[in-house]
C-alpha cells in the first residue's frame, strides 16, 4: 500500500504546474509546492503514508468541519440550521455579495468562510475558551496532543482578513450573530492556523468514517446524526464551487483548505489525509484532487 501511494504521488506531481501556493494570506506564501504527502487511515489502525506526510501545514478551511462538528454538539442540529443553510454554492469560498440580497437570511452552508464564521461564533465558550475547545476536540480526534496552532499565519490571517471582518459585521447586522463579532473572527483565524499533517488529517478522516465513535459526551445530537450531516455536508460543500464535479470524478466525502490539505472519510472504511499547497483556481489543492482520484480509483472508493 505505502508502495501505492508513492507511484500516485509521483503520477501526480506534475499537477504542481497547474496550481499556485495561496498568498493572500502572506504567511501562506513561504510554502514549497514540491512538498506532497499522503497518508491513508483505515479503522482497524493501520496507517499508509508516503511522501511528505509529517511535513507541517495550517488546516485552513478543513477546521470548517471541526466547527460544524462542536457546533452541532453543543447547540443540535435544528439551532445551528437556523442560522446556517445546507445548500452547495457555486461562488467562491470567501463569497460576500448575496448576504446583502433581499431574498437571502443566511449564508449558503457552514463550508464557506460566511457559514463558517457561524458555526465558530455558536461554539460555547467565551474569549478563549471556544477556540481553546476547538483545539482539544481536534488534539482528541487526530490522537495527538502536540497539535497547536501557528503564530505567524493566525497573525498574518488577522491582519489581512478584512472581507472575513465584513461578512462577520454583515452578519452581525442581520441578526445571525451573537456576541462580539472580533472576538469570534480572532477565534475563526486562530482555528484556521491550526497546524497539521497528512497523518493528523486522515486519523480525522477515519474518526468521522468511524461514526465519530470515542467522544464522551455528544451534547445535543447522537453521533449518527452527527456523521451523516457531517459527511453529507462534506460530499456536497466541501470542495467549495468544484463539490459536484469533485463528487463525480472522486466520490468521496471531503474538505480542503488553502493550506494545501484535503482531508477525506470513507464511512465505515478509511480516512485519507493529502498536502500539496500548489492550489487551482477554487483553492483545492491541485496535486491532491489528481491524488484523490487516483486513490479513488485504485481502491475502488467511489460511492457514486
Ligand atoms: N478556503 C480556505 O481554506 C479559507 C480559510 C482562510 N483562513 C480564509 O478565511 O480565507
Amino acid at each position: 500500500m505505502d508502495n501505492l501511494l508513492m507511484e500516485i504521488i509521483e503520477r501526480n506531481r506534475n499537477l504542481v504546474r497547474n496550481g499556485k501556493v495561496a498568498d493572500y494570506i502572506p504567511a501562506l506564501g513561504k510554502a514549497n509546492p514540491e512538498d506532497i504527502g499522503v497518508c491513508v487511515a483505515d479503522l482497524e489502525g493501520n496507517i499508509y503514508k508516503a511522501g511528505k506526510y509529517n511535513k507541517k501545514f495550517t488546516i485552513q478551511s478543513i477546521s470548517k468541519v471541526i466547527g460544524l462538528m462542536l457546533a452541532l454538539i453543543d447547540n443540535g442540529q435544528d439551532r445551528v440550521f437556523e442560522k446556517v443553510g445546507y445548500e452547495g454554492t457555486d461562488e467562491p469560498f470567501n463569497t460576500l455579495y448575496k448576504l446583502d440580497l433581499p431574498h437571502v437570511f443566511k449564508p449558503a452552508n457552514p463550508m464557506i468562510n460566511s457559514g463558517a464564521i457561524i458555526t465558530t461564533s455558536l461554539v460555547k465558550g467565551n474569549g478563549e475558551e471556544k477556540f481553546e475547545r476547538i483545539l482539544a476536540l481536534i488534539r482528541k480526534i487526530a490522537d495527538n496532543p502536540s497539535i497547536d496552532y501557528n503564530h505567524e499565519v493566525y497573525m498574518s490571517e488577522k491582519s489581512t482578513g478584512h472581507k472575513n471582518r465584513a461578512m462577520g459585521y454583515m452578519m452581525k447586522s442581520m441578526g445571525l450573530i451573537n456576541g462580539d463579532v472580533e472576538s469570534i473572527l480572532d477565534c475563526y483565524f486562530k482555528q484556521c492556523s491550526i497546524e497539521v499533517d497528512a497523518v493528523d488529517l486522515s486519523k480525522i478522516g477515519a474518526f468521522i468514517a468511524n461514526n465519530c465513535k470515542g467522544l464522551d459526551a455528544y451534547g445535543k445530537i447522537d453521533r449518527e446524526k452527527l456523521t451523516s450531516i457531517l459527511v453529507g455536508i462534506m460530499s456536497t460543500c466541501g470542495m467549495y464551487n468544484f463539490s459536484s464535479r469533485y463528487a463525480v470524478e472522486v466520490g468521496i466525502p471531503s474538505k480542503s483548505g488553502v493550506g494545501g490539505g484535503i482531508m477525506g472519510v470513507v464511512k465505515s472504511k478509511m480516512g485519507i489525509g493529502v498536502y500539496g499547497p500548489a492550489l487551482d483556481e477554487n483553492g483545492n489543492s491541485s496535486v491532491g484532487y489528481g491524488i484523490m482520484k487516483d486513490l479513488s480509483r485504485e481502491l475502488k472508493l467511489n460511492l457514486f
